[in-house]
């Protein structure tokens, strides 16, 4: 899996006297596991949304091996982000009135994708995220077992980047620890970059890397209790 690095990267808004986002340079190695905070403004979204491909930077590059995401026009970044980016929100994002299985496979099922092959590993994630019922509607379900139904979606092409934007923040504490030991369990096995925005002490102490934002610039970044 390659490098995530951003160099000279700006996101400008009209309106705003200065940039939402400032980042001169920053590398986030494959397979680490990073902890974006800040408070509200900090621009924490707007980096979720430049290393996704789902906008494109003012200025700069966001290089994932080989590809600048912001040089790609935006069929090519959908493309690009469906392959290699698997994503867990704060609501969810399920499809109401489709199954498990079926929330799980759509993604792949509107990329073409799905074979027999991906529709047993969706089976495999489904027991091992601790769902045994395949066939049972979402909207019945709990909201733990939602956002287990959501991290089992994000990981199945086995994407490089695990992107997670508050994945527990509408959990209660149990479940909360439950989706964090998921994310990192599935992200260390298939050797996956796992960036996770978050206010919850508990995933962010999981985390052994930390990028602080404030104003749109980054303003502390911790790695295994070393600071600078
Ligand atoms: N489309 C836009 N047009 C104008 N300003 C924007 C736009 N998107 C974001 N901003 C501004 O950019 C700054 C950063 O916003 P961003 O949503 O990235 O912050 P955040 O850290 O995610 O905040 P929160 O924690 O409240 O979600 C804010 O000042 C916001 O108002």
């Amino acid at each position: 899996m390659p490098d995530l690095c951003i160099s000279g990267v700006e996101m400008r808004f009209s309106g705003l006297d200065g940039p939402a986002l400032d980042i001169p340079a920053l590398s986030i190695p494959a397979g680490s596991m990073l902890a974006v905070t800040g408070p509200s403004g900090s621009g924490k979204t707007t980096f979720v949304n430049l290393i996704t491909g789902l906008e494109k930077p003012s200025t700069g590059q966001i290089r994932w091996g080989e590809t600048d995401i912001a040089a790609l026009r935006e069929g090519a970044r959908d493309r690009w982000r469906g392959r290699n980016v698997g994503m867990v929100m704060q609501e969810f994002h399920l499809f109401p009135g489709l199954s498990a299985l079926d929330n799980i496979l759509l993604p792949a099922r509107l990329a073409r994708v799905v074979d027999g092959g991906l529709t047993a590993r969706a089976h495999g994630l489904l027991a091992r995220v601790g769902l045994p019922r395949p066939d049972q509607k979402v909207d019945t379900m709990s909201r733990g077992e939602m956002q287990r139904v959501a991290v089992a979606r994000a990981v199945l092409r086995e994407p490089g980047i695990i992107v997670a934007d508050e994945p527990t923040a509408s959990l209660d504490a149990e479940n909360g620890v439950a989706i964090a030991d998921l994310l990192i369990e599935l992200a260390s096995a298939q050797g996956a970059t796992l960036i996770a925005v978050s206010h919850d002490p508990t995933l962010i102490g999981r985390l052994p890397r930390r990028l602080s934002l404030a104003r749109g610039t980054i303003v502390a970044q911790t790695e295994m209790g070393a600071s600078n």
